[in-house]
């Protein structure tokens, strides 16, 4: 066991496998947030922090296992507060109603203290995701059980209705001191972040799918549309391996995804393609971030949005920022490697 403990901001595996997670998030208490005006919000370091110390480990509101991958290597238990992954083979308790084969437990006892929670999306897992896997495909439909966890989630929290009050104009540098649908509630992205066409067909989805009577909870479509919105611009994959080792090891993939997750705490970080910041999960679904080197007092802290092994070149990695998150990165590694490329204009043009 570790001498080191939170207070000091200094954790490791040993530490964080025995600590309830009631006590999470953790936020070093060197890092801030503050608002920038091309990035939006960003986490900075106030005092330095060593290369190696965990900087923030947070919970997921919310986590849904993989369905777009055939094998994924791990399945997760349903049960949130317990959110274990099981390999590939190990034994698991299924839905008594066969709702989905997705839907697992990594016990009886897990199974039964989810019951109330499962109830509330077994209806509509067992009769209405074969027609949304079947016309909306299997990315679509991990979206739209992502957003009903997070509805049943939030109902389960009983929260007040003033973290609801919160708009896009008005979303708080605050964050840290905000948990739970609060925090959801505080993400980035709305409507305007998206093309019309995609709102359009994000709106079609949640009246058909989501206002729906099988799902044990009633939301207003505006907010759920919104919901989506923010979801789409935070969530974090779920992958065995480390993400974000910089220098980048060539041979080193952080490897197959197995879920997806909202962890509203740790989605104030923002991009770089030479991160600062590296993140892993453990075995109950809890993503820890550490420092990847030393970070000087006023640096930004940036993650990156993913695996930048399978994205050796500043083309490609610009073109998957683009078409995943769409901005537009000018982080020091891409304004560094990007002067050396032949500028796409000057390739339409005749000599
Ligand atoms: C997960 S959020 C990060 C926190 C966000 N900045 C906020 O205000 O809550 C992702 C969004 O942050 C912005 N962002 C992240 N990295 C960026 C970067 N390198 N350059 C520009 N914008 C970035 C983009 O708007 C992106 O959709």
């Amino acid at each position: 066991m570790s001498s080191t403990s939170v207070a000091s901001g200094r954790i490791d595996h040993e530490d964080i496998s025995v600590r309830l997670t009631a006590s999470l998030p953790f936020v070093h208490p060197h890092l801030e947030v503050e608002k920038n005006p091309s990035k939006g919000r960003l986490v900075r370091v106030k005092r330095p922090i060593k290369d190696g110390e965990v900087v923030l480990i947070d919970t997921p509101y919310a986590l849904v296992p993989a369905m777009i991958v055939d094998e994924p290597p791990f399945s997760l238990c349903s049960r949130q507060q317990c959110n274990r992954r099981i390999p590939v083979g190990a034994a698991t308790v299924s839905c008594p109603e066969k709702c989905l084969e997705e839907v697992v437990w990594c016990s009886n006892q897990c199974q039964s203290q989810d019951k109330a929670r499962h109830g509330l999306e077994c209806s509509w897992l067992k009769h209405i995701s074969p027609e949304i896997r079947q016309s909306q495909g299997d990315a679509t439909f991990g979206l739209l059980w992502m957003i009903a966890r997070i509805l049943i989630n939030k109902t389960n929290e009983n929260t007040s209705s003033t973290a609801n009050e919160i708009t896009d104009d008005k979303i708080s540098t605050s964050h840290f001191h905000r948990k739970g649908w609060a925090a959801v509630w505080n993400l980035d992205g709305g409507p305007d972040h998206f093309p019309a066409a995609l709102i359009n067909q994000w709106g079609s989805l949640v009246n058909n799918y989501l206002v729906h009577e099988l799902l044990g909870v009633k939301h207003n479509p505006g907010d759920i549309l919104r919901l989506i919105c923010k979801v789409e611009t935070n969530s974090f994959g779920l992958y065995p391996g480390i993400t974000g080792r910089y220098p980048v090891v060539s041979h080193v993939s952080r490897g197959d995804y197995y879920g997806g997750g909202i962890y509203p705490t740790a989605a104030m970080f923002n991009h770089a393609c030479c991160p600062n910041i590296t993140h892993e999960v453990d075995a109950n679904g809890r993503r820890m971030f550490k420092a990847g080197r030393d970070i000087e007092a006023g640096e930004e802290c940036c993650i990156t949005y993913f695996d930048l092994f399978e994205y050796p070149d500043v083309t490609s990695r610009k073109e998957a920022i683009k078409n995943s998150w769409s901005f537009f990165c000018s982080c020091e590694r891409c304004n560094e490697e990007g002067s050396t490329e032949f500028p796409d204009f000057l390739q339409d043009l005749e000599f």
